[in-house]
């Protein structure tokens, strides 16, 4: 499979202040054509910021990509052509939230809101805009969706919103849809259908998903490759058979224990010890260094590099030096 995007030594910084905030060092992965890759860590781990940087969404002017490159099909989306960008970002990305007011507008029904996408995007003419509207709300299963169109964002339930939310998305049959916590807020059957929803379409549209999440049982439901985030860095990445199966890094075992199971019901369940510190405590050694178990006296001095431990496997741990770099 050949890759749509790739995240090449990507930082991001915010100026704040009270100085920079150092949010992604240095992130290397890659997402493949019609493939779901999850991106899991706790919260401030920076996975929506890297997402935000490949959408150009960071806060004006003081969240900066200081260093690195995002590729799309191979061609750098930095260097592009402000309008060539800008079009890439409109019709071939799209993002969807956790919540969906974040996308949609309160005050406009959602069938024009999602009439606006082909007109605007697709160019179609405004009967045309309209009959797809309908058209993609069936598609996300909007029952009576000629009515429904008509209604304003408040009159939907959660679940509902989402599926316009996605619906909305995906008008502009996207190459790349990135999801960011898309399902958090909704209750646990509604999640599954959404979910269920995202997996169909995207067999059916071929999108390629990026969806960022903290729930193993989603990324276990839906990924094929897996990119575990901590400290603003890419911590251990591979096929999501071989993290459940496999694990190295000592932070992506912990996430794994932390995670409810068959064989853990009714235990307390594992917490990783210690919060996730501010990314200002986390420079010049391992971010996971003050957390860890393993820690050695090398992971408080320096930072490790990604390595390929095994053929599709990387980590960035020195419990496993030695290895050929993956960035
Ligand atoms: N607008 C901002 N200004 C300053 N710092 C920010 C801003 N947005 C994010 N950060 C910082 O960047 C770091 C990474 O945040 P990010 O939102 O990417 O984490 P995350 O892994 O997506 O977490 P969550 O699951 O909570 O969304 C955090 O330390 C956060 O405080």
């Amino acid at each position: 499979m050949s890759k749509l995007i790739e995240f090449n030594n990507l930082h991001t910084t915010f100026f704040t202040d009270s100085g920079p905030v150092h949010a992604v060092n240095g992130v290397t992965f890659s997402i493949e054509e019609g493939s779901t890759t999850a991106v899991v860590g706790e919260s401030g781990s920076g996975k929506s910021v890297t997402a935000l940087s490949l959408m150009g969404l960071l806060p004006r002017p003081y969240g900066k990509i200081e260093e690195g490159d995002i590729l799309y099909k191979g061609k750098s989306i930095l260097s592009m052509e402000k309008e060539e960008r800008r079009m890439l970002r409109s019709r071939d990305l799209a993002m969807i939230f956790q919540e969906p007011m974040t996308s949609l507008n309160p005050a406009l029904k959602i069938g024009f809101q999602i009439e606006e996408v082909y007109r605007r995007i697709m160019g179609l003419s405004k009967a045309d805009a309209k009959k797809k509207a309908v058209e993609m709300l069936e598609m996300v299963e909007i029952k009576d969706a000629e009515n429904k169109a008509r209604s304003y964002p408040h009159e939907l339930s959660g679940g509902q919103r989402q599926r316009v939310m996605i619906a909305m998305a995906l008008a502009s049959s996207p190459k790349l849809l990135i999801a960011d916590e898309p399902t958090t807020a909704l209750d646990v059957t509604i999640q599954k259908e959404v979910l269920e929803l995202m997996e169909s379409l995207q067999r059916e549209m071929g999108t390629a998903i990026m969806l960022i999440t903290h729930d193993l049982g989603v990324v276990a439901q839906m990924a094929d490759h897996v990119v575990v985030m901590y400290g603003g860095r890419v911590m251990e990445k591979s096929d999501v058979c071989t993290i459940f199966d496999r694990p190295l890094h000592p932070y992506t075992i912990g996430l794994l224990r932390a995670r409810p199971t068959l064989e853990n019901r009714g235990e307390k369940l594992y917490n990783i010890p210690g919060n996730v510190p501010p990314p200002s405590e986390m420079e010049g050694h391992c971010p996971f260094y003050s957390r860890c178990d393993k820690r050695m006296d090398i992971c408080g001095r320096e930072v490790p590099r990604l390595r390929e431990h095994r053929p599709g496997q990387c980590v960035a741990c020195f419990l496993y030096e030695g290895e050929a770099c993956c960035d």
